[in-house]
């Protein structure tokens, strides 16, 4: 069989969910208890046989690739705007960090979209932001009162919504049932205006339980660090983790979830959008401060944005994965986040924090790819 002919095949395997086939399928896996993993694998693998391993990304050709250059034709918000919906009454580092990394590696506007509580913390680490004291947690809205606060928390996003070049939803975010409603409402808007979906943190959780909200959505990326990737493959596979099938495991939950792209977080990053699996090793810092994915979703947000206007502006033919400005913007932002780490650790050792790392994005980014 053609490998084409056996990956279509395979793809056909997803839409098993209502058919008979596939509860057959479901049958026989549970029965083998949990081995489901083995079962999709030995699959993907009579499809695809052993594949080559997976490559080493040119994270550098890329990062040189996507980044504008430095025009002074260009005006306020061409290089990009980001909204961040993050920020909760406990946490208020994670939306500021996924901002800030925005602005410093050269978005021209970021926005932070969070509860009253947050707003006032977020904005006093920096008069940079454009923070929106929108989002509400249930212990502020009575029963009776929350389709309208709904309607009201969804309408100021949607009002902003078509300005912004990337959503990056979840750093911050916490667990509040209500506020999680109004996220889904506000990922639902995006998704209807063509915004690209950066998915972290608890937005992951949120999604986890609600799979339809990015479905099909090509224009979205989940970034889950260990725990969230458990969870992701528990959830999605029934199964766990296989770290010696990493790739073919990432590429399938891709597949399963739907056209998403997803960047496992770790030693090494993996990134893939169902298609293709990439890897970015390049040596970070061995500090694992919290904080650090917060830099990175903010980080893909950019570069996703610079990298699909550059796909817009060019007419180069290229693998199809190499032509999704998601999984480019994966790469950039995990080269960038890890050589900031590597500076960053190199003068402040085990007192390196995630501002630490911060300061360090223009200086690594001005190596890769000077702005003139
Ligand atoms: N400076 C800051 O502001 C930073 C803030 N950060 C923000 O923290 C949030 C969580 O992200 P994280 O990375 O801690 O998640 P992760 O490793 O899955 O969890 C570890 C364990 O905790 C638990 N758990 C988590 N949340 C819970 C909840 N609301 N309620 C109850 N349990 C909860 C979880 O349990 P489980 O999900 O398994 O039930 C797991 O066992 C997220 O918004 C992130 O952006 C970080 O970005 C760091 C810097
Ligand atoms: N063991 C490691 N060695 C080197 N770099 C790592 C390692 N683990 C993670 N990283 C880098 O740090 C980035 C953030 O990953 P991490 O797992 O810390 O995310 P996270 O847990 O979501 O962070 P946060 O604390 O912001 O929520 C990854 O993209 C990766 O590049
Ligand atoms: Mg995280």
């Amino acid at each position: 069989m053609s490998s084409s002919v056996a990956l279509s095949g395979c793809f056909e395997n997803c839409m098993w969910a209502s058919s008979a086939v596939f509860r057959r399928q479901l049958f026989l896996i549970r029965s083998l208890g949990g081995h489901c993993c083995r079962v999709h694998m030995e699959r993907m693998q009579g499809a695809e046989g052993a594949r080559a391993a997976t490559l080493e990304a040119d994270a550098e050709g890329v990062i040189r690739k996507i980044t504008p250059v430095m025009d002074p034709r260009l005006y306020k918000g061409q290089a990009g705007k980001i909204a961040v919906i993050g920020g909760c009454r406990e946490y208020t580092g994670a939306p500021y960090f996924a901002a800030i990394s925005a602005l410093k590696i050269g978005a021209d506007l970021s926005h932070v979209f969070c509860t009253k509580d947050a707003a006032t913390v977020i904005k006093s680490y920096s008069p940079e932001l454009i923070v929106h004291p929108v989002l509400e947690e249930s212990y502020g809205v009575r029963d009776d009162e929350k389709a309208s606060v709904f309607g009201k928390v969804v309408g100021e996003v949607k009002k902003w919504m078509e300005r912004f070049d990337c959503l990056v939803v979840g750093p911050g975010l916490g667990r509040d049932t209500f506020l999680l409603d109004c996220v889904s409402g506000i990922i639902r808007h995006a998704r209807e205006a063509n915004i690209p979906i950066v998915i972290d943190g608890d937005g992951l959780f949120l999604v986890m339980n609600n799979l339809d909200l990015v479905k099909g959505y090509h224009l979205a990326v989940l970034t889950p660090n260990i725990n969230e990737y458990k969870r992701l493959v528990d959830k999605v596979l029934d199964c766990e983790v296989n770290d010696q099938e990493a790739s073919e495991q990432l590429k399938l939950l891709a597949r399963w979830i739907g056209d998403v792209t997803i960047f496992r977080k770790g030693k090494l990053d993996l990134i893939s959008d169902g298609e293709t699996v990439s890897k970015v090793s390049i040596s970070g810092s061995p500090r694992r401060c919290g904080g650090q994915g917060d830099i990175l979703s903010g980080s893909v947000a950019v570069f996703s944005s610079w990298a699909r206007q550059h796909l817009s502006s060019t007419k180069e033919t290229t693998e199809k994965s190499l032509s999704n400005p998601m999984v480019l913007g994966s790469i950039a932002a995990s080269a960038l986040l890890r050589k900031s780490a590597a500076l960053a650790f190199a003068s402040k050792k085990r007192a390196t924090l995630t501002t630490d790392i911060i300061e360090c994005l223009g200086g690594s980014l001005e190596v890769i790819s000077p702005a003139g």
